[in-house]
């Protein structure tokens, strides 16, 4: 009777690499009604083009608590919110997984509207700020 090897191969992991960041853009002039100057989209995409939605089952963008409902839920991609405002904050991303077993995985982002600080000259062209980041599972079921 051949012996059947069950041994799991330790040390195996999948890398996936994703970015992450938001775009802004300011109106050409304050809103009146609300003080806001730009429109932004903070997402998180993946690296090379794939259907993300096959491992991240959905992402929690954590908004200032100023924002009406601050923690906005997508739960299919593309994986994004978009507002407006008039300020920088830092955002909290948290990504759940397909795979249950795999932890959430949290990333902070610093929400940029403006290309050179604060009270720089505001111009029309389109602000981007965006991060490289590799998700490891480790030994994945
Ligand atoms: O800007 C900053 N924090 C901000 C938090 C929220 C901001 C914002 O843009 N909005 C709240 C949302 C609302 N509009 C109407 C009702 S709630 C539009 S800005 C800090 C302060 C100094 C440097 N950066």
């Amino acid at each position: 009777m051949a012996n059947i090897d069950l041994t799991r191969v330790k040390g195996t992991s999948i890398v996936k690499p994703i970015i992450y960041g938001n775009t802004a853009k300011y109106f050409g002039q304050k809103r009146h009604e609300d003080g806001h100057t730009h429109k932004w989209c903070v997402y998180v995409r993946p690296y090379v083009n794939e259907d993300i939605g096959t491992w991240v089952k959905k992402v929690h963008f954590k908004l200032h608590d100023s924002y009406e409902s601050p923690t906005r839920v997508v739960q299919k991609p593309p994986f994004e919110v978009s507002e407006t405002g008039w300020g920088e904050f830092e955002l909290v991303i948290k990504i759940f997984f397909q795979d249950t077993s795999e932890r959430p995985v949290t990333l902070y982002h610093v929400l940029k509207l403006y290309s050179n600080g604060q009270d720089s000259e505001l111009s029309e062209k389109p602000v981007l700020s965006e991060f490289y980041e590799e998700i490891i599972f480790q030994d994945p079921s």
